[in-house]
């Protein structure tokens, strides 16, 4: 409870730093809402009092009650209605200014992408995603409700003051509440049980609408098979909540009977019992006026617990963004340099949920100044070795060293900006040419794009853009559409903005490309390998399931099933007779074959 008055504290003051104005504008409205309502409860006491003293009546004193009557009711009625049409405005404006940025912070600031892929992290994004005004509507929400206990009390001391009798509307609001909070509950559960269907179903549609699977839907004709299963989904999800609702319905409409039958039979008591006209009159006022409370506690309370559905999970993603900020901290800077290299000791790593190991018990010296490449084939653990090197996972066991210090104790954010990558799965930017390649390094001048561009051999590609390098990249904002290959050529000259990065990681950097554009870039980057080692002694590693592509390397490391099987040079390698000599002749038979005889060149 602590911890929830603290986030209700908490998001008090990012309104109050967000929007100080409008924060006391809604504050002030909110008391002025209360005292108008408790204004009104007594100014009707005193006018009854007025009328029903045995003595004359006191036109001034039943002018007085009766004129501060209207007018609190027209304040009620009037700065309520304000003050839940500012509330709405402040929370939404706040949500989006203030809670939305960290929701985006813990899931796009946090070091490496283990968390990225944890369905308990992403089912928690998911639940909070476009939710930050939730997150601030909860603290208004209890203010609220406080101010909606402070009414429920006034009209309650009033009745009791004027109909003892009309107490009995007291039990009655009271069971009504509870009918009703219990059909909530049952709603909100039912939404918790749907969220996986609802999940499956945005799956489906978005499959049937997606370019990249509408193509293979359409050619294997299971479009109406995923339509009908999309709409079965549906029909689960609108039975189970059309039901809940139903349910909730009949729970609150037996509570709200059951208040009319106790206001009937209190109003009945107070006039059988010989209550006077005025006291009558009270009853009816207040009676209508405790019905109006009870439904803004209702509101107030469905809203504290749908809030519920949104501060679980946003309390958990913050538990998990502190815990992994405290176990990463701030930590020393990278070389500026490569002296000796890169030192695997015995690393291994499992993924999440992983039966075995993808890396197991690596241990290898990547020297500063050569070009590694890993080989292996499908699923043997190339990209999470690579990964494993950019931080964005930390091994299960083992160490890996830059220069002898361990790469736990790097600071992230630097030891990133000593690195350049073209990852596997690279990202396609839908932006103009020019910032899809300087986004490798903002802090680059103009100047270095031309130059990464010609180092991955994308002049081609610029040349037939209309607009050269300013030409918008990709369908979805009107741009240009580009082959896979050609993205991937995009891919490769952001990873070359940096001209002197300690780590040169090219992960199956030709797999989109063409046999010719594949044997250039390659020529391109062992050319590249050696200027990089000359400037900043960093190391090129290069990761391909095709063999004759890395033959020039320096060292070549033979991964299966995640261990370091065999490491050596192209030619102790094939001297060894291992599984490298076996798959690499393998290869070369079957690119023989495919092209005529002509092995590529290397
Ligand atoms: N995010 C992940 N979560 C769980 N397991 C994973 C994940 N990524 C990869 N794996 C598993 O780890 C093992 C190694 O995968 P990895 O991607 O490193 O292989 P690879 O050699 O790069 O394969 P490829 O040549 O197909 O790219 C595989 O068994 C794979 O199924």
């Amino acid at each position: 409870m602590t911890t929830y008055l603290r986030l209700w504290t908490e998001m008090f003051r990012l309104c109050w730093r967000k929007r100080p104005g409008m924060t006391a504008l809604v504050l002030l409205l909110q008391l002025v809402n209360t005292a108008a309502f408790a204004v009104v409860g007594l100014a009707l006491k005193a006018l009854v009092d007025e009328m029903s003293s045995g003595g004359g009546v006191d036109v001034a004193a039943l002018t007085v009650a009766a004129f501060g009557a209207a007018l609190a009711f027209a304040l009620d009625w009037t700065i309520g209605e304000l003050a839940a049409v500012l509330t709405v405005h402040l929370v939404d404006s706040v949500g989006l200014t203030g809670v939305e940025p960290e929701i985006l912070g813990i899931c796009a600031g946090l070091d490496g992408i283990d968390h990225l892929e944890r369905a308990e992290f992403l089912d928690r994004v998911t639940a909070v995603r476009g939710q930050g005004w939730a997150v601030v509507e909860s603290a208004w929400s209890v203010l609220l409700s406080v101010l909606v206990v402070v009414r429920l009390l006034v009209t309650v001391a009033v009745l009791a003051s004027a109909a003892v009798w009309l107490l009995l509307l007291v039990p009655g609001a009271a069971v009504q509440l509870w009918l009703d909070a219990r059909g909530k509950r049952r709603v909100i559960a039912t939404e918790v049980a749907v969220a996986g269907d609802v999940r499956l179903q945005r799956a489906l549609f978005r499959l049937l609408t997606e370019p990249a699977s509408v193509k293979e839907i359409q050619v294997a004709g299971v479009g109406d098979e995923l339509r009908a299963r999309q709409r079965a989904v549906w029909d689960g999800i609108v039975r189970a909540r059309t039901s809940a609702w139903m349910t909730a319905g009949i729970w609150s409409s037996a509570g709200w009977l059951l208040f009319a039958v106790s206001y009937t039979v209190g109003l009945g008591l107070t006039v059988a019992r010989g209550g006077s006209a005025g006291a009558v009159v009270l009853a009816v006022t207040l009676g209508a006026q405790l019905r109006t409370v009870l439904e803004s506690a209702l509101r107030s309370s469905t809203a504290a617990a749908e809030s519920r559905r949104v501060l679980e999970p946003f309390r958990w993603l913050r538990r998990y963004a502190a815990e992994q900020r405290r176990r990463h901290g701030s930590g020393q800077a990278p070389p500026e340099k490569l002296r000796d290299g890169i030192t695997l000791d015995r690393v291994s790593f499992r993924y999440h949920g992983g039966v075995a190991p993808a890396v197991h018990e690596v241990s290898v010296t990547l020297p500063a100044g050569s070009v590694v490449a890993v080989v292996g084939e499908y699923g043997s653990g190339k990209t999470t070795l690579v990964k494993l090197l950019a931080k964005m996972y930390e091994p299960t066991s083992g160490a890996i060293r830059v220069d002898g210090a361990d790469l736990g104790d790097l600071d992230t954010a630097q030891w990133r900006l000593a690195m350049s990558a073209a990852f596997q799965d690279f990202g396609r930017y839908e932006t103009t040419l020019a910032e899809a390649v300087g986004l490798g390094d903002i802090t680059a001048p103009e100047t270095a794009r031309q130059a990464a561009i010609e180092a991955a051999d994308a002049n081609g590609l610029v040349d037939q853009l209309p607009d050269g390098p300013g030409t918008l990249l990709g369908t979805r904002f009107g741009g240009r559409g580009l082959s896979e290959g050609q993205w991937q050529k995009v891919a490769l000259a952001r990873a070359c903005m940096r001209t002197s990065p300690l780590l040169f990681v090219l992960d199956e950097p030709t797999a989109s490309l063409d046999a010719p554009s594949e044997h250039l870039i390659f020529q391109r980057y062992m050319r590249r390998a050696g200027e990089i080692a000359a400037t900043s002694g960093g190391i090129t590693l290069i990761v391909s399931h095709r063999f004759s592509t890395v033959a020039d390397a320096d060292l070549i490391l033979v991964l299966e099933d995640g261990r370091l099987i065999e490491s050596g040079s192209h030619q102790e390698l094939l001297e060894h007779g291992g599984t490298y000599a076996d798959l690499y002749g393998l290869q070369a038979t079957a690119y023989a074959l495919g092209n005529e005889g002509t092995l590529p060149a290397m």
